[in-house]
């Protein structure tokens, strides 16, 4: 009478699993209380339609639940965003993504290019010159250079100096670098709610960190109050890095 197959086990494997991960999304976005309320939903719905056979309000709570579902869909954009995401960026997912695009490789960073940018962050470093340079790598960025103004150049460690000097008018955001040009400077990164990230580090750390969760790309930040230089990465913050350690980090995420 009761077959409970392998296929069944699958199943039921699979369930358990989505529901940890939605538990696990809802718990870092915090909103696990919103995910206690629709479980209680879903199981006095369950009670009045199926135990207890209600009609009416059955028919009302299947209503809530069909619209439910665009609700849920609106009310947490910014985790199903955010999780589609990690799924696209998985790092076997990548790869096959790598394999069928078309990334011109003369157009890729190189290390002529990375080479300004480490002398302009230890330079900044030295006359404590705040900073924030974005890399792209994969994700495009379009979206943040629109915030910003365009200046299509080439890589060049005055530039950049110049770009973050105190008084010039471009110093205040982010420099978005992308395919071996200097795209945009003074462009509006997503800011990180992270609680993990220090006391100290104020909001270009957390804009830096905001770019690393939402994107594949580099973050470099030079902090202005003490000088030191840091990489935001995947939602990891590499600290007080030395201009070699910068160097390092960026031939190697750049597969240079
Ligand atoms: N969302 C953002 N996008 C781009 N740049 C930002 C953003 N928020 C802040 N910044 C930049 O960070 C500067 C403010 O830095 P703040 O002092 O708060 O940060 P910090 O991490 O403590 O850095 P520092 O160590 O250099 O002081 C702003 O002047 C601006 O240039």
């Amino acid at each position: 009478m009761f077959n409970f197959g392998i296929k069944d086990f699958i199943d039921i494997f699979c369930v358990a699993l989505m529901l940890y991960y939605i538990y696990r999304l809802m718990k870092e976005s915090r909103s696990l209380n919103v995910f206690i309320g629709i479980l209680i939903f879903i199981i006095m719905w369950l009670f009045v339609s199926q135990v207890l056979e209600m009609r009416l309000l059955g028919s009302i709570m299947d209503k809530l639940v069909s619209v439910g579902v665009i609700a849920i869909i609106i009310l947490f954009q910014e985790e199903i965003r955010k999780f589609l995401y990690n799924l696209g960026t998985h790092h076997k997912v990548k790869s096959i993504v790598r394999l069928f695009s078309s990334g011109d490789k003369k157009d890729k960073v190189d290390m002529e290019s990375i080479m300004p940018i480490v002398m302009a962050c230890m330079n900044m470093s030295k006359g404590k010159v705040g900073a924030l340079i974005v890399i792209e790598r994969l994700t495009p960025l379009d979206d943040i250079v629109e915030t910003g103004d365009v200046i299509d150049a080439n890589i060049n460690q005055r530039l950049i100096e110049n770009i973050f000097f105190k008084n010039s008018p471009l110093h205040d955001g982010a420099m978005v670098i992308s395919k071996k040009r200097i795209r945009a400077a003074g462009c509006i990164l997503p800011v990180s709610h992270n609680f993990d990230i220090p006391k100290e580090l104020g909001l270009r750390h957390r804009a830096a960190m905001g770019i690393s969760q939402d994107s594949d790309a580099i973050a470099v930040v030079v902090s202005e109050e003490t000088g030191r230089i840091s990489v935001a990465l995947r939602g990891q913050f590499h600290l007080r890095l030395s201009a070699e350690q910068l160097e390092s980090i960026l031939t190697r995420e750049l597969d240079l």
